[in-house]
């Protein structure tokens, strides 16, 4: 898999960002969502149930819910990922509590980095990234290409 050719995709202007918060995470996104609602207001946005629904009601941006985490939500959100459908990740992760999906977490965190996604996993680095001059433009970059790369797969093992 060393030579893995790549296809250049686009984040648009209009972002699709899911936010995601630990249990001890959800008063924090719920603030930081509100601090930086005006921004989000332009994008579409997603989330884990739980995460989604308190958001919606505390500051009454529209974000559509998935499964709550611990049911398969961040999986669903990764699957999003690999379909093109989500291309950025606000993710208020707790690093002192265990979480019986942990596995789940893991495995959104590896499809973010293959599909090359924006990811914030605190309240500074979602500072950072909601605040860059490219929230307000399409951005390019590079992927793997899933198809060449299956076709190339296919081709060895023939
Ligand atoms: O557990 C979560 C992320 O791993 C979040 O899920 P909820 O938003 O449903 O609480």
């Amino acid at each position: 898999m060393n030579n893995i050719d790549k296809v250049t995709l686009t984040i648009p202007k209009e972002k699709n960002i899911a936010l995601i918060a630990h249990d001890g995470k959800k008063p924090d996104i719920i603030n930081w969502c509100e601090e930086h609602k005006d921004i989000l207001a332009k994008h579409k946005l997603y989330g884990t149930g739980t995460t989604a629904r308190l958001i919606t009601e505390k500051t009454g941006l529209t974000v559509k819910g998935y499964n709550s985490g611990p049911l398969g939500g961040d999986q669903q959100i990764g699957a999003r990922i690999v379909e093109g459908k989500i291309d950025f990740v606000i993710f208020f992760t707790d690093p002192l509590t265990a979480a019986p999906h942990d596995p789940d977490v893991k495995a959104l965190l590896r499809i973010v980095q293959v599909y090359d996604v924006p990811m914030a996993i605190n309240k500074s680095s979602a500072d950072f990234i909601i605040t860059s001059s490219l929230m307000d433009t399409e951005y390019d970059h590079d992927v793997i290409n899933f198809k060449e790369n299956i076709s190339q797969r296919v081709k060895e093992m023939s």
